[in-house]
């Protein structure tokens, strides 16, 4: 089952691994086609709705693949209020070879009264709220006739996103639904048959393009509020806590603060003005923080947990300290990753290690990424945890998920560019799920990676990552 978003991803991913919709909204019509041919008897007459996005344009594809059938199809569509390019241009396929094509001004007129079948293609994942006309008089007309409707994806006036139905839908006979089937489809009780439509089942694994929708639809939900973030980190590493910081910046959170030891305060705010900083007495994170840390974490949406504290033992014990003390999604990256298996935690956790770091918490690793990819999602599952494994495809893991994203290059084994992926997947989870933001944290930061390669080659540095950020995330 997918959701209409969801869809939405799937789909733009698959035009990323160079299926584009086009393609797909050929297969969509092909299998609609052979649908009314199930349906309708030869000789009789076939009147298809079509819509102005691209539901309607799967109907043109049908009534291309419907010429050679013994049929009459009539089509009854708006061309110049198309909202799409497909769909224009399979309607102006249309025209050029002269199929009988009408357009359909005006709903009250509209005419059914020959019709022996029904195609529903005014709205299909697209919809927003209830019918509008001239589509609610349509769907009327149509539930009125005596013909069998066949509806396309969904019934118009179906909402894949919540799978409910409005009060003025089409009530279909039969639905024609492509890829997966949508939520709350089945319990119509009417027939559905789902279509492969050939999409790579790759566009469901791997993070691509199609994923920085997610960051879109987040601003939407979110009205404006992109986080404030906390990075703990520093002591015997600076540099790490600073560059955790920018990116998180960088990757649009709205407010970061660190909090690092007194000696590398200032080294850290030496790399940005923009840093507000929340020192801690001494040379290293200890137990005697914990308190004032924790005051701190809850004032915040995310913490990243990790960068440059080192692993003294007094260290680990105030890390573990904060992160079983932690109720909201943290990210944990470096020397803390030792301390997770142990841990017991409301918090959700995003651990970030390589895969030195992912071996040596108990997890294992394969040469192959799809033997990988399973081994960390067994392992993922055990910690109840999501991971981001590194390497050369990043792999992506919760309780019942698993992507892998293919960003990034040989350049990035560099020092610091792990602390600028976990400053990204904090800021995005402060407004994506963890499982979401662990992928498109990934992807993005290995994109940025591949911009900054552009200029530098294997010459790239962490800082150059920080730049490139928010093209990444275009
Ligand atoms: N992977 C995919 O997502 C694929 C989608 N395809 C088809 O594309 C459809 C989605 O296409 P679109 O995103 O263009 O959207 P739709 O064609 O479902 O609807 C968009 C149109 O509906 C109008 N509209 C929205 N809400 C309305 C309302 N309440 N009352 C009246 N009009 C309303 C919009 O103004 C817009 O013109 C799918 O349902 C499917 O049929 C297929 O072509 C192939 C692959
Ligand atoms: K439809």
């Amino acid at each position: 089952m997918i959701t209409g978003s969801e869809m939405a991803v799937v789909d733009a991913n698959a035009e990323a691994l160079g299926v584009p919709r086009k393609q797909l909204m050929e297969s969509s019509g092909n299998a609609v086609a052979e649908t009314v041919r199930e349906v309708a008897e030869p000789g009789e007459t076939v009147v298809i709705v079509a819509g102005r996005g691209n539901n309607g344009g799967d109907a043109f594809v049908a009534a291309r693949f419907l010429d050679e059938f013994d049929v009459r199809v009539r089509l009854l569509g708006r061309a110049e209020t198309l909202t799409t390019a497909i769909a224009r241009e399979n309607w102006e396929a249309l025209l050029a070879a002269e199929y009988d094509t009408r357009e359909l001004r005006d709903s009250t007129a509209i005419d059914l009264g020959d019709a022996d079948v029904l195609v529903d293609a005014m709205l299909g994942t697209g919809i927003s709220g209830d019918l509008r006309e001239p589509a609610a008089t349509a769907a009327a007309a149509m539930n009125a006739a005596d013909a069998p409707i066949i509806s396309v994806d969904v019934p118009s006036g179906f909402d894949a996103e919540t799978g409910t139905t409005a009060p003025s839908a089409v009530e279909p006979d039969h639905i024609i639904t492509f890829h997966d089937t949508k939520p709350g489809l089945t319990e119509l009780d009417i027939p559905v048959r789902v279509a492969d439509i050939g999409i790579p089942a790759t566009a469901e694994t791997f993070v691509e393009r199609g994923d920085l929708l997610r960051l879109s639809r987040a601003a939407e939900s979110h009205k404006g509020d992109h986080g404030e973030v906390l990075v703990i980190g520093g002591g015997p590493y600076t540099g790490a806590p600073a560059l955790a910081a920018q990116a998180v910046l960088r990757a649009g959170a709205d407010l970061v603060k660190v909090t690092c030891p007194t000696s590398v305060a200032h080294e850290v705010q030496g790399y940005s003005e923009n840093l507000i900083l929340y020192p801690m007495q001494g040379r290293r994170l200890e137990p005697g923080h914990v308190g004032p840390v924790m005051e701190y974490a809850r004032e915040h949406d995310t913490l990243v947990i990790g960068p440059g504290l080192g692993d003294d033992e007094e260290t680990l014990e105030a890390a573990r300290a904060i992160i079983e003390s932690y109720d909201g999604t943290a990210v944990v990256d470096a020397d803390p990753l030792k301390i997770v298996p142990e841990v017991e935690t409301e918090a959700d956790l995003i651990c970030t290690p390589h895969q030195g770091e992912l071996t040596a918490m108990g997890g294992k690793t394969a040469e192959d990424w799809r033997e990988r990819r399973d081994l960390v999602a067994e392992f993922a599952a055990d910690l109840n945890h999501t991971l981001l494994v590194k390497g050369n495809y990043d792999i992506v893991a919760d309780a019942d998920r698993s992507r892998v994203s293919r960003t990034g290059n040989p350049g990035m084994t560099v020092g610091g560019t792990g602390d600028v992926l976990a400053g990204v997947t904090g800021a995005l989870a402060a407004t994506l799920d963890p499982f979401e933001a662990a992928g498109v944290g990934a992807f993005v930061t290995g994109r940025a990676g591949d911009i900054a390669a552009e200029t530098y080659g294997n010459g790239l540095v962490a800082t150059d990552l920080l730049d490139a950020i928010p093209q990444a995330m275009e």
